[in-house]
């Protein structure tokens, strides 16, 4: 473990403890995981620190977190049943790879800190038996919580709307809350929530008085009855307009139709994508073409399918009433069709757009796809696209996402984006971002197996406000022909081959950050190209000319290549861990900021 790790770590326990037990270890002399620090643990091949667990120690100091939060690899503290004093300071949003944070029984005091709410990753949650005050964060914005404790406090305000169905642990009794309690879906009863005289609505006996009727406003005034009528003749123009549109469209439709139905044929429109350029035909029966795009209706993809195998995990769309007929019967349009399957974009009513995917050739029981798609579900990693509804049958598999508008990484390092260029800062957090989100998905799906499967740009997307997010998060049986894959090997560190394939498949989206090259024959191209490229020792002429211009540190992009180089190993037991890799690329990008905050200095 390196110096700065030890010093941060060190820094911790002194304001933890400041006397503590020689045998402990916590000194600059050793090192936590090869000398065994007390209550450290280090994950086994990368020798980097996951969890510390200082419990019942009678521990009576502060929480240091600026210290503790350097340590970027942590992802479990557990201080239970000790003395630990003071607040929780708001340096805690620093700790971003946090899981599960455990301070039950100790004498924290004060108002929780907001940057609790903005640990994406947090899994558990337990505050419980301490004097905190104030209200709680907005902590309903983790989507992935299953368990949150916050029994005998002095909390105040309303609780925040939790998405109570992933929880199997919750308590808030005995503190001073008010209001009412969200829907808890019947999951929690009336322990969970006693002790506090505030609190009304079910579980608890006691119902919330009636919302109070809005205010009353102003008298009628002439203004306000003109600026009305004009509202409403707008609205009626804008309907009489929008009907006479449509009956316009209608007709063209069906004088179209009359057209294609007298050619005989129909032609889908190929994936816009340089690797799939071919047209094919189909003998679905399209219902309109218009330049290079089709609009179909899902139903001319499959017959047979039924209503009953449709599963909705989305709360929106539960609300919406979404039914298989709907999907069917919605407008779509073919956007790829890839090695795996086809991508529909489907317009559901007038606003919700949709990208369903239809895989292909994947022989695995419906009882075990819904399962498999259920734990990535509950895994609820902030940065992986969750599965908004699911189909399937034995024969038929479709998975239903929420359509991303604004591209993938893809689009965004090879389409032609005019003069927006895609800079080397930007580079890095998406290469962060990717990492560490893997990293988290891989820990939490290990024991079953499930990792992503088909890493590559194309499954990177970006939403409006071009947040990323990881699309189509184990939907892929890994391809066994694939040379990334090795089935039976696992590597030092437990990881079966299918873990060893999505990191050869990050190793090769960093390439192509690094390169601005486009990837073919799954990335060994590239990869192979790269390689040979480094061997004769001409690194510098692999780099993207754009980020050579920009000025971007040759050195970071040397580095970065290097961990690139690892992920691509051609052997898979030697390839780093996802949560190595994180590790390395976020040193990288701190690096790269430090030194911009010193040049700017
Ligand atoms: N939810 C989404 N929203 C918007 N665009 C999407 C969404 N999912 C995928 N896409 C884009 O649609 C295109 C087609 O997707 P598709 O999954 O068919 O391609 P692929 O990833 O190359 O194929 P495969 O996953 O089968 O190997 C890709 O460019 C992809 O970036």
């Amino acid at each position: 473990v390196d110096e700065g790790t030890r010093k941060s770590l060190v820094q911790f326990m002194n304001k933890l403890a400041p006397q503590r037990e020689p045998g402990w270890g916590w000194n600059l002399s050793s090192d936590p995981c090869a000398d065994l620090w007390k209550g450290v643990t280090c994950s086994s091949p990368s020798q980097t620190v996951k969890k510390i667990v200082l419990e019942g120690l009678e521990l009576s100091g502060i929480l240091d977190c600026d210290s503790l939060c350097s340590v970027k690899t942590i992802s479990v503290l557990s201080l239970n049943d000790n003395n630990v004093s003071a607040v929780i300071p708001e340096e805690i949003a620093k700790c971003k790879r946090l899981t599960h944070l455990y301070l039950r029984s100790n004498k924290f005091s004060g108002k929780l800190p907001k940057g609790l709410s903005r640990l994406n990753n947090l899994k558990r949650l337990d505050l419980s038996g301490n004097d905190f005050t104030g209200e709680l964060p907005d902590l309903a914005r983790i989507s992935g919580m299953l368990s949150f404790l916050a029994q005998d406090n002095r909390l105040e305000g309303g609780l925040p709307e939790f998405d109570f169905a992933n929880f199997d642990e919750f308590n808030v009794s005995n503190n001073e809350l008010v209001g009412p309690i969200p829907d808890v879906q019947g999951r929690f009863g009336v322990a969970s929530f006693s002790g506090n005289p505030g609190l009304c609505g079910t579980p608890l006996p006691n119902v919330c008085p009636p919302a109070a009727p809005p205010k009353k406003k102003g008298g009628f005034s002439l203004k306000r009855f003109l600026v009305y009528s004009g509202y409403i003749l707008l609205g009626l123009l804008i309907i009489v307009l929008l009907v006479a549109f449509k009956l316009s469209r209608r007709a063209k439709r069906k004088e179209d139709c009359r057209k294609n139905v007298k050619s005989g044929t129909a032609s889908e429109v190929s994936n816009s994508r340089s690797n799939n350029k071919s047209n094919r035909t189909s003998n679905s029966s399209t219902i309109n073409t218009r330049g290079n795009r089709s609009e179909y209706s899902i139903t001319s993809m499959e017959s047979g399918m039924t209503s009953s195998s449709l599963v909705v995990m989305d709360n929106r769309l539960v609300k919406k009433g979404l039914r298989f007929e709907d999907l069917l019967r919605a407008p779509a349009e073919l956007l790829g069709r890839g090695k795996h399957g086809s991508l529909y974009k489907v317009m559901l009513g007038d606003r919700l757009l949709l990208a369903v995917k239809r895989v292909r050739d994947w022989r695995i029981s419906k009882e075990e796809f819904r399962s498999r798609m259920e734990k990535i579900d509950r895994a609820k990693h902030p940065k992986v696209l969750p599965a908004l509804a699911l189909y399937c049958s034995n024969e038929e598999k479709l998975l239903v996402y929420e359509y991303q508008p604004s591209g993938s990484l893809f689009t965004l390092l090879h389409g032609n984006r005019d003069s927006q260029t895609f800079d080397w800062g930007s580079r890095l957090s998406v290469a962060v971002s990717i990492a560490e989100a893997l990293a988290v998905m891989h820990e939490s799906l290990l024991v079953d197996g499930i990792a992503h499967g088909n890493l590559k740009s194309t499954n990177i997307l970006f939403d409006r406000d071009m947040e990323l997010w990881i699309s189509e998060y184990g939907l892929m049986p890994v391809d066994d022909q694939d040379p990334a894959y090795t089935p039976n090997n696992r590597n030092s560190s437990g990881r079966s081959g299918i873990f060893s394939a999505d990191i050869f498949g990050f190793g090769v989206i960093l390439l192509e950050l690094l390169t601005g090259k486009m990837v073919q024959n799954n990335g060994y191209d590239l990869a192979t190209w790269v390689q040979s490229a480094v061997r004769e020792e001409w690194t510098v002429e692999v780099f993207d000319p754009t980020l050579t211009s920009e000025g971007a540190s040759e050195e970071r992009m040397v580095n970065l290549l290097q961990v690139a180089l690892k992920c691509i190993n051609p052997s898979a037991e030697e390839r780093p861990s996802m949560s190595l890799v994180a590790a390395m690329v976020s040193k990288i990008k701190e690096d790269d900021e430090r030194s911009l905050t010193w040049s700017e200095a």
